[in-house]
């Protein structure tokens, strides 16, 4: 039962308890009033017959002293004493009508009070009439004596029963006295018992109300702190959100880096961390990204030293007596303080590794998501890069494709005009390249291509552009060049291809040649369509005039020259 049920039960006991309390000595009381009133009127009856006894004394007194001296006035008490006795005879008579035992008693007493009265008057008159010795005569013969004697042993009677009665009254009287005194101490006792109890409850009440109220307050900091840890959570998926969608818009690895600095400083406020990528080689991880002040890390390091990427998990430290350290962080300050290695992953390759390291311990579902965003976002971006490199390359030769020409030509033209360095345009084609395929092969013909393509990397250097511009068509853009410069290497070019010796099948496939279109930058226009539309009638030109040779583009004259033959 609790507290409060028993204080409430306790509550209707007590009140129950205090009503007997004061209903007992109600009844107990009246019994003792009754007995006490019974009493009393035994005593009353007592005192009468004491009362008569005594008038009766009285009078034979007065009598007796009359008669030695024969005065009358010594007869007043006798006629007094008479009236007292009628009187109190008859209250007697009145009072114990209704008992059968004294009422018998009285009635054979009142005769003989009558005949003793009778008696006295006898003595008196003859003391009157014939003097003290007549009525001393008479009085001695003893009849007077007999009479008072048993006048007094019937009245001894009724006040012998009236005495027993008093007596029984009285052990009554005191038999309820013990009982009210044990029925007050026992409820007292029980009060003090039920008074005790009630504190008890009352104690336990409180008790259980305090406990109750601790417990809601447990329950409200509980509710309280599970709501932190939900803002918290949700303020990290938010961030972890933001996150993804940034390094899903960001083309570019330095940005990309930045992004995810930015993020990790919000979501491990506490901690310093670093960010290592396997380089291209794949045999060691680079250090592409640290924040919080952990400079003294490894810039780079082998696969081996880290216990996360050999075991392809995380790897928690928190006690670096205990824990296994990573080789890799041997020498760091925080490491052993604790830190967490997590090794990215994507589909299923590893990427590198995030280390968070520092007190307070980071919290690793947090860091495994965190990694596996920037693992995501990592790998997407290498992914479109790769893509994006893809499309902007030429699956045949490997150089540059066109598209990457309009482009890096634009942005090559911005900056050659911003410094005011001139840039040399080429474009050139291979001389009657219908025939290889025609004769050999349209395979045999990629293969010229192919070697071209191996010449033109071979003689511009790696500031200059060497793009295949569609077909057998390419293009060369070189920066920063003087004019006797990239006429040279124009020259060159073309000598190294007609040097080409090339085999197909075991099959020499002939001489191969190259006519090539020069124009330049500004002089023969600012704008890279019209350098290349000068460039294509240099290029033109250099075919009309007999093929194998360089033209330069004359802007002047609308026309190309003949650089050489
Ligand atoms: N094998 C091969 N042939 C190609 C490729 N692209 C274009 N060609 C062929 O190259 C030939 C170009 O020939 P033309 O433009 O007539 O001129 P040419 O034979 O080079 O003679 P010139 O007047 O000296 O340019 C066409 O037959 C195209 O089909 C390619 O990627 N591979």
């Amino acid at each position: 039962m609790r507290a409060s049920k028993r204080l409430k039960t306790g509550f209707v006991l007590v009140i129950v308890l205090l009503s007997v309390n004061l209903l007992a000595p109600f009844f107990t009381t009246r019994e003792v009033a009754l007995l006490l009133g019974e009493y009393e009127e035994q005593e009353r009856l007592h005192s009468n017959l004491q009362q008569l006894l005594s008038a009766l004394k009285d009078g034979e007194t007065g009598q007796r002293g009359f008669i030695i001296t024969g005065r009358e006035d010594f007869l007043t008490p006798l006629y007094q004493g008479y009236g007292e006795v009628d009187k109190t005879l008859k209250v007697l008579k009145q009072d114990l009508r209704h008992d059968a035992a004294l009422s018998a008693v009285l009635q054979r007493l009142e005769p003989r009070i009558d005949e003793q009265r009778t008696y006295f008057s006898t003595v008196i008159q003859l003391r009157r009439d014939q003097g003290l010795q007549a009525a001393s005569d008479l009085i001695s013969q003893g009849h007077g004596k007999q009479l008072m004697d048993h006048v007094r042993s019937l009245a001894g009677e009724v006040l012998v029963v009236l005495e027993q009665r008093m007596l029984v009254l009285e052990q009554k009287l005191r038999a309820h006295e013990r009982l009210r005194m044990v029925l007050l101490v026992s409820m007292t006792v029980v009060d003090l018992i039920m008074i005790g109890l009630l504190f008890y409850f009352t104690f336990q009440a409180l008790h259980e109300g305090r406990q109750v109220q601790r417990n809601l307050q447990g329950l409200s900091d509980q509710l309280s702190s599970g709501m932190q840890r939900v803002e918290l959570r949700n303020r990290e998926i938010s961030l972890l959100n933001r996150l993804g969608r940034a390094m899903h818009l960001s083309n570019q690895f330095d940005e990309c880096y930045q992004i995810i600095d930015c993020f990790a400083a919000q979501l491990f406020p506490l901690n310093s961390g670093c960010l290592y990528l396997y380089h291209p080689s794949r045999d060691v991880l680079e250090r592409v990204l640290g924040w919080g002040g952990n400079q003294e890390e490894h810039e780079m390091f082998e696969p081996q030293a880290c216990w996360a990427i050999r075991r392809g998990q995380s790897h928690e430290v928190k006690d670096a007596s205990k824990d296994l350290l990573c080789p890799h962080l041997h020498g760091s300050a925080q490491a052993p303080q604790g830190y967490l290695c997590v090794p990215l992953m994507a589909q299923g390759e590893p990427l590198g590794v995030l280390t968070l390291l520092g007190q307070p311990m980071v919290d690793q579902d947090l860091a495994e998501t965190f990694a596996e965003q920037v693992a995501l976002g990592i790998s997407n971006l290498s992914l479109r890069d790769s893509l994006r490199q893809q499309s902007l390359v030429d699956a045949l030769t490997g150089l540059h494709n066109r598209r990457f020409l309009d482009e890096t030509l634009r942005r090559e033209l911005l900056r050659a005009s911003r410094k005011q360095l001139p840039v040399a345009v080429v474009l050139l084609d291979v001389d009657h390249f219908k025939r290889f395929n025609d004769t050999f092969g349209h395979e045999a013909g990629d293969l010229v291509l192919r070697h071209l393509a191996i010449e033109m990397k071979r003689n511009v250097r790696t500031s200059d552009l060497a793009c295949r511009y569609g077909g057998e068509e390419f293009a060369l853009v070189l920066p920063e060049i003087s004019r006797e410069d990239a006429i040279e290497r124009c020259e060159t070019l073309r000598l190294s291809v007609t040097r080409l010796q090339i085999r197909y099948g075991g099959q020499p496939l002939g001489p191969v040649s190259i006519s090539l279109g020069l124009a330049w930058f500004p002089a023969d226009g600012e704008q890279a369509d019209v350098l290349l539309h000068a460039a294509d009638t240099a290029l033109y030109q250099a075919k009309h005039a007999g093929r194998n040779r360089l033209c330069i583009y004359r802007s002047e004259a609308g026309d190309a020259t003949l650089a050489s033959s």
